[in-house]
């Protein structure tokens, strides 16, 4: 049964953000805590997977989780889900080094958020992903790795948050949570 409400959980203060502004014109209730949940290593979606049943655990109820990804085609998918410790490793000025000895700068972002109904239940699994390049910065550096992935022509962080948002790893994994949501009701 798709929930009326979804109570996010993410530590990531940008994240609930872009899915507050994505949902919005929505008829989807959101909610969120803050929880930085300990992640496995292992395939994006047992990732995130895993994580959205330690939240379930963790609140006793029904959690949407996520996760995100940046893979890098001539890394053969890596940093991947590790992207967040290179770019804490690098800082956002330094992280397109990582690809300097390589002419592929090629990458993809992919958001995979887990619905959980709540402890020992299923996680459903909604991915979407993006590809772009890997450039020096350019645009605020106030999310992530924004400033450094580039899609046709612009950064994420040269993008007005509406734009980014409409092409995103995120907005197109939100689009078919909200599909979901439609069917099930
Ligand atoms: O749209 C994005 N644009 C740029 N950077 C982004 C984006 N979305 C996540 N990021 C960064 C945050 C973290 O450095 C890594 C993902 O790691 P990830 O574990 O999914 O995020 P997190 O630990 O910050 O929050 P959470 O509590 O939801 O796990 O990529
Ligand atoms: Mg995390």
């Amino acid at each position: 049964m798709a929930p009326k409400d979804l109570n996010f959980i993410t530590g990531n203060k940008n994240k609930l953000a872009e899915v507050q502004a994505i949902l919005s014109p929505t008829a989807v209730n959101l909610r969120s805590q803050a929880i930085d949940l300990p992640e496995l290593q292992g395939t994006i979606e047992e990732i995130s997977t895993d994580k959205a049943r330690k939240a379930a655990e963790r609140v006793q109820g029904p959690v949407l989780v996520e996760d995100t990804c940046l893979c890098f085609n001539a890394f053969n998918e890596l940093p991947g889900p590790y992207v967040k410790w290179f770019l804490q490793a690098l800082g956002v000025r330094q992280f397109h080094k990582l690809l300097a000895g390589f002419e592929d700068k090629s990458a993809q972002a992919v958001c995979t958020f887990a619905y959980c109904e709540g402890p020992g239940h299923e996680p459903i699994v909604f991915q979407g992903r993006t590809d772009g390049k890997i450039v020096p910065a350019r645009g605020p550096t106030d999310f992530g790795w924004d400033a450094c992935f580039e899609y046709e022509g612009q950064t994420y962080a040269e993008m007005p948050k509406e734009e980014k948002n409409k092409i995103s790893h995120r907005g197109r994994a939100l689009a078919k949570l909200v599909e979901w949501l439609k069917q099930e009701v």
